[in-house]
């Protein structure tokens, strides 16, 4: 089965905030876009949203021939999608509206384009049920700004061809993304799974009156926030068993996960669960030792303090408002 992956012409189905983002993403790495969403002035609205976005494309590096004008906006589905190579859905998050919605847009696309949509955690079996030609369909899951953050996760459905999660990882790759396959069809995904788990956990702090939202946003943005950019919470929390690691890490913190420290329940400690993570960090480690992790962690964490630093202050605030 092979599938489209020279990619000339993009269409994006909703055109909100992340439609737009990949509207101008996909002009920005120099193609044509063709774009389609059904609410009044929705086009004025889309091309106001991209050329906000421009500057910073433009200080990131455009494509050549790049330009906002091979954008076009049409009247209907089947004019947005019968041309295009790779097509995005971003439309409301509702399992109904998707269902028909991909019904129409598959039964109106070349049958080897692509159909990618944003959905944030909705399953792909469920909305695609109805779709003509279902082995090309896929979850392409981005995060907003769509324009500048590259991670993409790309979910398949039970009829989605593991040739199309490939080629999907080349077009998002080529759209400058750093595509991240989910295995599992899950609700929420994986990243949605744990912002969620932190979003629902600030809202139970504010509802139980412990913080103030903008306290809430203090405790990550001076905190963990910093260092999440460069470095994620496995190998973070196996810096701080020291020199032994995620073993002694989890031994020593491995009780604390039975006091309410959080609304959410914990899993049991089995030792296969601890092995795997063990397991899973010592990959991640490599023949990196941990004193040069925490090199490579001081070295990033000064980057990125020097470059909120100096942003802040290009907006005229001190590094702590
Ligand atoms: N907002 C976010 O932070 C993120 C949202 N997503 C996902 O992206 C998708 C779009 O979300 P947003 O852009 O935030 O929503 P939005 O509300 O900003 O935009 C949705 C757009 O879809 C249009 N629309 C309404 N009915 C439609 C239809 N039948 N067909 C096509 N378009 C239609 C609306 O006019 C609107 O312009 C959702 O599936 C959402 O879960 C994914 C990542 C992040
Ligand atoms: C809130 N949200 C579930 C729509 C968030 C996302 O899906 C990803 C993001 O950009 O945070």
């Amino acid at each position: 089965m092979s599938f489209i992956t020279e990619i000339k012409t993009f269409a994006a189905l909703g055109s909100g905030v992340i439609g737009s983002g990949w509207v101008a993403r996909a002009l920005a790495h120099g193609l044509d876009v063709v774009a389609w969403d059904p609410a009044p002035g929705a086009e004025a609205a889309l091309r106001i949203r991209v050329a906000n976005a421009w500057p910073a494309l433009e200080q990131q590096g455009l494509a050549t021939g790049a330009s906002q004008d091979r954008l076009r906006f049409v009247a209907t589905i089947e004019e947005c999608v019968g041309d295009a190579d790779f097509i995005q859905e971003s439309a409301p998050e509702r399992l109904e509206l998707k269902l028909e919605l991909h019904s129409k847009i598959s039964a109106a696309a070349k049958p080897n384009a692509l159909i990618g949509s944003s959905t944030s955690g909705l399953l792909p079996s469920e909305f695609y049920e109805s779709s003509t030609h279902p082995e090309r369909c896929v979850v392409g899951h981005p995060f907003n700004p769509v324009y500048l953050l590259p991670l993409v996760e790309i979910v398949g459905g039970n009829k989605t061809a593991p040739e199309a999660i490939e080629a999907a990882k080349t077009v998002y790759t080529r759209l400058g993304m750093r595509p991240l396959h989910v295995r599992k069809e899950v609700p929420g995904f994986i990243a949605d799974r744990l912002l969620e788990a932190l979003w629902r956990e600030a809202l139970h702090l504010v509802n139980d009156g412990v913080a103030t939202t903008g306290e809430i946003d203090d405790a990550i943005r001076f905190g963990a926030g910093l260092r999440w950019s460069f470095m994620g919470t496995f190998l973070t929390y196996t810096l701080a068993g020291g020199d032994a690691g995620m073993r002694h890490f989890m031994a020593q913190f491995g009780p604390a996960l039975q006091l309410p420290w959080t609304y959410l329940p914990a899993p049991q400690l089995t030792d296969d669960l601890i092995d795997a993570v063990v397991e899973g960090t010592s990959e991640q480690l490599g023949e990196r030792s941990i004193s040069a992790l925490e090199r490579y962690r001081d070295d990033c964490l000064l980057a990125v303090l020097d470059a909120v630093k100096t942003t802040k202050a290009k907006h005229g605030m001190a590094f702590c408002d």
